[in-house]
């Protein structure tokens, strides 16, 4: 898999994905004064059970908490989307330092941190990896994280990266309902791109949320101390995984 590591890093991957020259590449700047309003556009609609999440990973270029979507229990519907997307991950993109790690960016403006709540639509495939391969396969969820104060419900993530710090390392994660990692309004823009890390299959409806989060310095610092590197290798830590912005190749941003 494509790292970030300075050899292998984003400026790297058209090398190997070619698609990552493509028109319709993610993430994106937000120009706030050109998106849409779309009076067609519903509310969001995310409902999950907590019991569907199953364990929290490290796989080497974020942590990842995943769940199980072998069935309809937690799911994604409404906003832009037409049917009912499956959540299967949700996972973090962070920077070095505070000032940087968000992948999109509003305004030119970069918050520390970003959230995506992964779904796959189930009504039209039958598996996130076909899904991953088709037009309107994924939706992802944006969250942004704003510097500022601790916050309690990211807390149930970060008391947990200390068990699995290196590369490949998988806990049990259960009874968690990412919903509480969502801000009080679901407030969004929407633009059609793709997955930010290789293989950057353009497939994803993209549902960035307007309002971000709180996360403070501390709870940063714990994301930035896991490992990029497996058990038998030299030890280096994930200290960033943000892909910078993409062109917009004449794509609309459109707001609920
Ligand atoms: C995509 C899949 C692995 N990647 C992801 O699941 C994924 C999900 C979300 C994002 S983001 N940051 O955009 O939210 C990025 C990656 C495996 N997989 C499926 C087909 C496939 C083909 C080649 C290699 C791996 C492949
Ligand atoms: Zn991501």
């Amino acid at each position: 898999m494509q790292g970030f590591a300075w050899k292998r890093g984003p400026a790297h991957w058209k090398e190997v994905f070619p698609v990552a020259n493509g028109d319709r590449q993610s993430p994106i700047d937000i120009k706030t004064e050109e998106t849409k309003y779309d009076p067609s556009l519903r509310p969001l609609n995310p409902s999950y059970d907590p019991a569907s999440a199953k364990i929290i990973l490290n796989n080497g270029h974020s942590t990842s908490v995943e769940f199980d979507d072998t069935v309809n229990k937690s799911v994604l519907t409404g906003g832009p989307l037409s049917g009912t997307y499956r959540l299967r991950q949700i996972h973090f993109h962070w920077g070095s330092n505070d000032e940087a790690g968000s992948e999109h960016t509003v305004d030119g403006m970069k918050y520390a941190a970003e959230l995506h709540v992964v779904h796959w639509n189930a009504e039209k495939y039958s598996s996130f990896v076909e899904a991953a391969s088709q037009s309107d396969g994924l939706a992802v969820m944006a969250v942004f994280l704003k510097i500022g104060e601790c916050n309690p419900q990211l807390n149930k993530i970060t008391d947990r990266l200390d068990t699995i710090r290196i590369k490949g390392k998988k806990a049990l994660f259960t009874n968690f309902d990412p919903s509480c990692l969502l801000p009080k309004s679901l407030d969004y823009w929407t633009y059609f791109g793709s997955l930010t890390v290789p293989p950057l299959l353009e497939s994803v409806i993209w549902i960035v949320l307007r309002e971000p989060i709180s996360v403070c310095s501390e709870q940063l610092a714990k994301f930035r101390s896991l490992l990029s590197t497996a058990e038998d290798e030299v030890a280096c830590c994930l200290l960033r995984n943000f892909r910078p912005p993409q062109p917009l190749r004449g794509r609309e941003v459109r707001r609920n």
